[in-house]
């Protein structure tokens, strides 16, 4: 690393500044500032060499007179003690003059003037305390120097008041700038003067304003750009959803209208109006046959609470009030007590990632269907040996066989009709044709009423009925004989390619513990509880075996229509007990975008598809066209964002209705580097723009909390940690991850820690980018705490279509 004397830029012209004062004497000062850091840094350091080499001859000295202290005449230990003191006290006075980790490639990140009773003094902030009283330089720790709260607080020619070290202090800030320094050399320079960069050239130039700065864009004018009518009054400066049945576009329409019955899928990009089309197509539902579909025999199912929130206002606005409106969590857990009363209610917070991917794999489907169909053959096994023995046995046999009509099945999905449809009836049904029989209230062609039967006979029948009700009807029994047979699960996962042999040993040694648990009630300490995950299948053996799920009253569930929401983030089998929520007519929309599955990065399920989705799932769906036009986002961010998926974006390149800021990203040295910049911005737009309601959007929830704990201490007012969706839409700025943010939308997002770690050229991690990067509408930052990430900047080469 070279440093250029200090002395020796005092008049230099700066390349690419001549002919811009300000400009030139703000970066020509931060120049000179970090050559004089750099000079004390480097003398420090070979300072530092001496120091240390001290401290090491030190140390072993010590070690000697330990040594000389354990085998030393009681009369020679005062000396030895007091010299171990005097060694002692010399070794820690050397430490002080150690420079610590200040990285000299990369010392500050900001830097502050401030002028008390007439004394000018610079202060620089950093990731590392360092001071220097011979040079005069001060470099404190952003996140713990009391100073540094005045460089968070504080703007240029702002007087400040402050207490320091329990001591009030008061004066003007004359200076306070943000600075990138890389590999030793100084990159950038923000200020009230504006923010100047150093190109590879080694040419500075000034950034053009706003690309530093956040703006928000009136709503109204997106809609006048797309050619559209103004958005409704109610809607402006309100995050939700507006009426915008009058521009409806023409795809969009036809999805809205088509007719009630059947499974209609409806696909496109971000933004493109998926969730629009569903709500309309419910508004349109209930005017168009109001009878059958009443609101309250609909269903919306949405993956979190902010959008039930959402929804909930956006069905009264197109005129339908009192649609149910759920999470699949939310839904579930409302049945569970009266379904399953001696279910634990406790849910594990520590179930294995590989548990919670078998238990959400769609070879779990599998596993469920292929018990159901069991269950039929055991049943039928067992009647056939019981009635063996009994001259009119033959009849009864094929009587019972007549309530399976399938017992020659039409293949279905994977070859096996699932239980609860047509093909295969729910074993319980069966059971319960039996038993009518046996209870004398039905006969059986030939046979008769079971009350004609001789005694023996009649006693081995009603143990029979028992023992069928019994296994027809223990959901709770067949969860745990598929989850703890190691045989059962091999036998469904065969064959799958992201799941080995290995694994699945883990998920079956987790729930024979838990089941034990269950058994014993308490194990070693830990209590009986189950998997969140466990929640879908417990729902769908039910459905299996006992047939329609049925609500806290008693009654069973037959919705008139469904929505489902985002579907491909429902597990195979969490849809397949959705779905068979419908009523006989199966009306269903489902609404959902491959690009934004979100898996975890040990994930390695793949790409979501429709058809094998609807093919694993069991049923027929016209799935049509893909919404293209995208509504949301500017045409800079979509192109962006389908950078952004790289090998995984749409086939067809989404059209856009309107131009924005172009997608920026800003790179730094460190997250309290990123903070004050992050800080500063947000600070200028809440003063410019009261209104404006920011997403700054993390990919995981610990980075979300550094950076908010950061912009907290810098005061940025109105600042939120949003971490359960519980997003209030009022102005301010919420600091979240991006699970959170799905289906909803912001004027201006803020992608935070768009590094090459977080986010790596993985699959996961570009369909998380893209998700979190299509929540803006209008703008959209990326900032970068390290090396940005490849995707980024891949993505930020590629220029919008006009
Ligand atoms: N025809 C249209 N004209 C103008 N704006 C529209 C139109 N259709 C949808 N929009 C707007 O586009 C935005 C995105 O719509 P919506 O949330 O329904 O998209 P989505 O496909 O469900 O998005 P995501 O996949 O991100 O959940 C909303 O602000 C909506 O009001």
């Amino acid at each position: 690393m070279s440093h250029t004397p200090a002395r020796a830029l005092e008049h230099e012209a700066i390349p690419g500044l001549e002919d811009d004062e300000v400009a030139s004497r703000v970066v020509r000062e931060e120049l000179k500032l970090l050559a004089t850091v750099q000079a004390a840094l480097g003398s420090e350091a070979s300072a530092n060499t001496a120091a240390l080499r001290g401290r090491e001859l030190d140390d072993a000295r010590l070690l000697e007179l330990r040594e000389d202290v354990a085998v030393a005449k009681p009369e020679d230990l005062p000396a030895l003690f007091e010299q171990m003191h005097h060694l002692g006290s010399l070794r820690a006075q050397r430490g002080k003059g150690v420079v610590g980790s200040v990285d000299p490639k990369n010392p500050y990140f900001g830097h502050l003037r401030l002028e008390e009773n007439g004394k000018r003094r610079d202060i620089l902030i950093g990731g590392k305390s360092y001071v220097d009283s011979n040079s005069g330089i001060k470099i404190v720790d952003w996140r713990q120097a009391p100073v540094s709260r005045i460089f968070y607080r504080y703007r240029e020619d702002d007087d400040y008041e402050e207490t320091l070290g329990g001591r009030p202090v008061e004066g003007v800030v004359l200076a306070r700038r943000g600075v990138a320094i890389s590999a030793g050399e100084l990159v950038r320079v923000s200020s009230p003067q504006g923010t100047f960069v150093r190109g590879e050239d080694g040419r500075w130039k000034r950034l053009d304003a706003f690309t530093a700065r956040l703006r928000t864009e009136a709503r109204d004018a997106r809609s006048e750009a797309s050619g559209a009518k103004k958005l409704p009054a109610h809607a402006a400066g309100d995050k939700h959803l507006p009426a915008i049945a009058s521009m409806l576009d023409a795809a969009q329409f036809d999805l809205i209208t088509r007719p009630g019955a059947g499974l209609i899928a409806i696909q496109g990009s971000a933004g493109s109006g998926k969730t629009t089309v569903g709500l309309h197509r419910i508004a349109y539902l209930a005017f168009a046959e109001p009878q059958r579909f009443r609101a309250d025999r609909m269903l919306v199912v949405v993956p979190h609470e902010a959008l039930m929130h959402f929804v909930a206002r956006v069905l009264p606005s197109l005129g339908v009030e009192g649609v149910p409106i759920s999470t699949f969590p939310r839904f579930a857990r409302r049945l569970l007590p009266e379904l399953f009363p001696k279910l634990p209610h406790r849910l594990h917070d520590d179930t294995p990632p590989v548990v919670v991917r078998a238990k959400t794999h769609s070879a779990m489907l599998r596993a469920i269907h292929a018990y159901g169909s069991r269950l039929n053959d055991d049943l039928d096994a067992r009647v056939a040996k019981v009635m063996e023995k009994w001259p009119m046995g033959e009849k009864v046999v094929t009587a019972w066989k007549a309530t399976r009509p399938s017992a020659a099945p039409k293949a279905g999905p994977g070859g096996t009709p699932a239980p609860g449809t047509k093909e295969e009836p729910v074993a319980d049904q069966r059971v319960t044709t039996f038993a009518q029989w046996l209870a004398g209230k039905r006969s059986i062609d030939g046979v008769g009423l079971a009350s004609m039967l001789p005694p023996v006979t009649r006693g081995a029948v009603e143990r029979l009925g028992q023992e069928l009700r019994s296994r027809a009807r223990s959901v709770i029994g067949a969860w745990d004989e598929i989850l703890t047979s190691r045989e059962m699960l091999g036998e469904a996962f065969r064959g799958q390619k992201d799941f080995g042999s290995g694994q699945l040993d883990r998920v079956h040694e987790w729930c024979v513990r838990q089941a034990r648990i269950r058994a014993e009630g308490e194990r070693d300490g830990e209590l009986e509880a189950i998997d969140v995950e466990d929640i879908p299948i417990l729902l769908r053996l039910w459905q299996v075996m006992r047939g329609p799920l049925t609500a806290p009253d008693g009654t069973p569930i037959r919705m008139a229509h469904l929505f489902i929401d985002e579907v491909q983030d429902h597990s195979p089998v969490e849809l397949r007990v959705l779905l068979d929520l419908a009523n006989k007519d199966r009306s269903i929309t489902l609404a959902g975008d491959s690009a934004q599955r979100m898996l975890d990065d040990d994930d390695s399920r793949g790409e979501f598809d429709w058809k094998g989705l609807l093919a694993e799932i069991g049923m027929a769906a016209t799935t049509l066209e893909p919404l293209k036009v995208s509504y949301r986002s500017t045409a800079e961010i979509t192109t962006f964002a389908r950078g952004v998926l790289g090998p995984f974006a749409h086939e067809a390149e989404p059209i856009t209705t309107r131009r924005g800021p172009d997608v920026e990203l800003f790179t730094f040295a460190s997250v309290g580097e990123s903070v004050a910049f992050l800080a500063d911005a947000l600070k200028q737009l809440a003063q410019d723009e009261p209104n404006a309601n920011v997403a700054l959007v993390a990919r995981f929830p610990q980075q979300a909390d550094v950076i908010y704990e950061g912009l907290e201490r810098a005061e940025v007012p109105r600042v939120r940690r949003v971490a359960k969706q519980d997003f209030s839409w009022e102005p301010g700025f919420d600091v979240t991850d991006v699970r959170q943010t799905k289906g909803l939308e912001f004027d201006e997002v803020i992608l935070l820690e768009t590094t090459a770690t977080t986010y790596p050229a993985t699959s996961q991690a570009r369909h998380a980018l893209y998700v979190g990067a299509t929540r803006a509408a209008h703008q959209l930052w990326c900032i970068a705490s390290d090396k940005p990430s490849p995707v980024v900047t891949e993505a930020l080469a590629t220029p919008p279509a006009t």
